[in-house]
C-alpha cells in the first residue's frame, strides 16, 4: 500500500513539473486565429502529412476537427477553453523520437477522416462517442517517455508500479483525465453528468484498446462481428469497432505513401533502437531485435512481418466493413512490397 502510494506520489510531482497547463498567452493567441477549412487543411485526405505544418498550424487543424464534427456547438464548449486544453495537450507530449505531439496529432486526423467523410460512422457512434474518440486520439500516447510497457516493467519504473498491464496506457489515461480536469482546459465543463461519465467510459476504454495486447486479444471477436455481418447496434459491437478504429488510426503511417512511411518508419526504429540503448547500457540486457541497433539491416523484413502479422488483417477487415478504405489496405500491400525490395537489397 505504501508502496503503491509512493509511487502515485513519485509519478504525480514528476508529471507535475510537466504538467504545465498551457499558458494563457498561447490559448489567448490561438484564440485569436482564423482557422482554415478542413479542405483547405487537407485534412480529409487519408495520404495527409503534418512535416510542412507548424505546430500552431497542427492546433489550428484540432480546432477544425472540433469546429466540423460540430461537438463546440452540441456540448457547448468555451472556445478559450478549448484552444487551452489544446495547447495544454500538446504540452503535456514530450519531444520524444517517435511518441510526440505530431503522433497524436496524426492518429487525431486519421480518426477524423474516417468518421467524418470516408464512412460517415459519425452516425454510427453518435457524438458523445465522437467527442470521446477524438479527445482519445489526442491524449492516447499522453506523457510517452519513449520506451514501451515492457521497458517499464524491466526498468520497474514507478509506474509499473501503479499499473502492471497496459503501464504506458493507463498513465496516458491518467494524464488525459488530469489535463480535462486542469482549470481553464474543462472542456467537458458543460456536460450533463451522465455524458460526462458516458465520454470517460469511452475515453478510457478507447486509450486501452491502443495497447497492441488489447488489439491482439480482441481481434478474433471483431472479424466475427464484420464476418457474420452483425449489427453495431449492440454496445459489445461498437466498443469494438471503437478499440478497433484507434489501433487502425495509431497504426496508420503505414497506409501512407512510401515516402512519409519510411520517413516515420524511420522515426519509429530512432525510439526503438533509443530503449535497446539504456536496456544495454543501464540494464545490462540484450533488447529485442525490433530495438536491437546490432540487428539493423533486418529491419525490412521486421516491418514485412508487422505487415503481415498486425496491419493487413485490421485493414482488411475495415475495407471489408466500408469499402471507401479500400484505399488504405491498397497502400500498406505496397508499402510491404518496398519493404521486400529493401529486403532483397541488404
Ligand atoms: C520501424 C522499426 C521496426 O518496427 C517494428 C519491428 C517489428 C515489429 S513486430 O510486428 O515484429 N513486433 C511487434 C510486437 N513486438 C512485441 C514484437 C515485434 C513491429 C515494428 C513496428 N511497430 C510499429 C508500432 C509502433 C510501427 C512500425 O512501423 N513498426
Ligand atoms: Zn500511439
Amino acid at each position: 500500500k505504501a508502496v503503491v502510494a509512493m509511487a502515485k506520489q513519485s509519478v504525480t510531482l514528476e508529471v507535475l513539473s510537466y504538467h504545465a497547463s498551457a499558458s494563457l498567452d498561447e490559448a489567448h493567441r490561438l484564440k485569436s486565429y482564423v482557422v482554415p477549412s478542413s479542405k483547405k487543411l487537407r485534412l480529409l485526405d487519408f495520404t495527409f502529412d503534418d512535416i510542412h505544418m507548424s505546430d500552431d498550424e497542427t492546433l489550428k487543424a484540432c480546432l477544425r476537427m472540433f469546429m466540423d464534427l460540430d461537438l463546440i456547438e452540441r456540448f457547448h464548449i468555451d472556445y478559450e477553453v478549448l484552444c487551452r486544453w489544446l495547447s495544454s495537450v500538446k504540452k503535456n507530449y514530450r519531444n520524444v523520437t517517435y511518441h510526440n505531439w505530431r503522433h497524436a496529432f496524426n492518429v487525431a486526423q486519421m480518426m477524423f477522416s474516417i468518421i467524418s467523410q470516408a464512412t460517415q460512422w459519425w452516425k454510427v457512434f453518435g457524438d458523445i462517442e465522437c467527442l470521446a474518440l477524438v479527445i482519445a486520439c489526442l491524449c492516447h500516447d499522453l506523457d510517452h517517455r519513449g520506451t514501451n510497457n515492457s521497458f517499464q516493467i524491466k526498468a520497474s519504473s514507478p509506474l509499473a508500479q501503479l499499473y502492471s498491464t497496459s503501464t504506458m496506457e493507463h498513465h496516458h489515461f491518467d494524464q488525459c483525465i488530469m489535463i480535462l480536469n486542469s482549470p481553464g482546459n474543462q472542456i467537458l465543463g458543460n456536460l450533463s453528468s451522465e455524458e460526462y461519465s458516458r465520454v470517460v467510459k469511452v475515453l478510457e476504454d478507447a486509450i486501452l484498446s491502443t495497447d497492441l495486447a488489447v488489439y491482439f486479444r480482441k481481434r478474433g471477436s471483431f472479424f466475427n462481428v464484420v464476418r457474420t455481418h452483425d449489427n453495431w447496434v449492440h454496445e459489445d459491437n461498437r466498443e469494438l469497432l471503437r478499440g478497433m478504429t484507434m489501433t487502425v488510426c495509431d497504426l496508420a503511417a503505414i497506409t501512407k505513401p512510401w515516402e512519409i512511411e519510411k520517413r516515420v518508419a524511420d522515426l519509429v526504429s530512432s525510439e526503438f533502437f533509443e530503449q535497446g540503448d539504456i536496456e544495454r547500457e543501464e540494464l545490462n540486457i540484450t533488447p529485442i531485435d525490433m530495438m536491437n541497433r546490432e540487428k539493423e539491416d533486418q529491419l525490412p523484413l521486421m516491418q514485412v512481418a508487422f505487415i503481415d502479422s498486425i496491419c493487413l488483417p485490421i485493414y482488411e477487415a475495415f475495407a471489408d466493413l466500408s469499402p471507401t478504405l479500400k484505399p488504405l489496405v491498397d497502400r500498406v500491400r505496397e508499402n510491404k512490397m518496398h519493404w521486400l525490395e529493401l529486403s532483397e537489397v541488404n
